[in-house]
């Protein structure tokens, strides 16, 4: 862990988490997904490891890169095409195959106990994110899940995250935001908000190097890493 901001995690009234990489190893889903589209092409399936490199960007952006990692890239209306043609594929690769990350009823537990309001801004697919939350029991404590397709512009931007600000009615000075991408801290810069990322999510560039104003080994570290910035 490295501690970099001092104080600007000290209770916060909100945290706002990404879901996939972060609260959800949810690769393996998305790998079964994309290649049911890409055997539906005649396209060879892609690995894991490749897939995992292509999630954080959404459904459309995920698409666009495997048709282009497998020599056969789209564009324009085809990529379109594709989009709907992956919508209820993805729908059936929701849950299957996805395991919680470490720590992550505890956290979210301790967080709402301490009476610390939290919310899920993700690239997903609202309503997907929405099944895979349901899925594992963790709705209950979340008051904002908010899905790519809610807002305009996909984090980076941060419509999103602001979106689920609006709706816990807190402002970005009081919130957190707690990620595994690059795409995280653009967002959350944008909005306003310190950022904390994880290790273990699906960056590829290390995430030391993607600017957060802290770096955790798993959400497990969350608690004492924010008690430590109070010194
Ligand atoms: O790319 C996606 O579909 C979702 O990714 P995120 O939950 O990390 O934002
Ligand atoms: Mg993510």
């Amino acid at each position: 862990m490295n501690v970099g901001a001092g104080r600007r995690f000290r209770s916060p009234k909100a945290i706002l988490f990404d879901l996939d990489g972060t609260l959800v190893d949810s690769a393996p889903d998305i790998t079964a997904a994309v290649n049911e589209l890409l055997a539906g092409r005649d396209l060879p399936p892609l690995r894991l490891e490749q897939v995992r490199a292509m999630i954080g960007g959404g459904v459309r952006k995920l698409i666009e890169r495997a048709f282009a990692a497998s020599g056969a890239p789209l564009l324009g209306s085809a990529l379109d095409e594709a989009n709907r043609v992956m919508a209820p594929i993805y729908r059936r690769h929701l849950t299957g195959l996805t395991r919680l990350m470490p720590g992550v009823r505890e956290v979210l537990t301790h967080f709402h106990l301490s009476g610390i309001a939290m919310g899920v801004v993700t690239n997903k697919p609202q309503l997907a994110a929405r099944e895979i939350l349901l899925h594992f029991g963790l709705t209950e404590h979340l008051g904002a899940i908010v899905g790519g397709d809610a807002v305009t512009c996909l984090k980076p931007a941060p419509d999103a995250l602001l979106l689920a600000l609006d709706q816990l009615q807190v402002e970005p000075r009081d919130t957190l935001m707690v990620g595994d991408s690059g795409a995280d801290v653009a967002a959350a810069r944008a909005a306003g908000m310190p950022v904390i990322l994880l290790r273990g999510g699906y960056t590829q560039t290390p995430v030391e190097e993607l600017g957060a104003d802290l770096v955790c080994d798993s959400l497990l570290d969350l608690p004492s890493a924010m008690l430590q910035d109070a010194t």
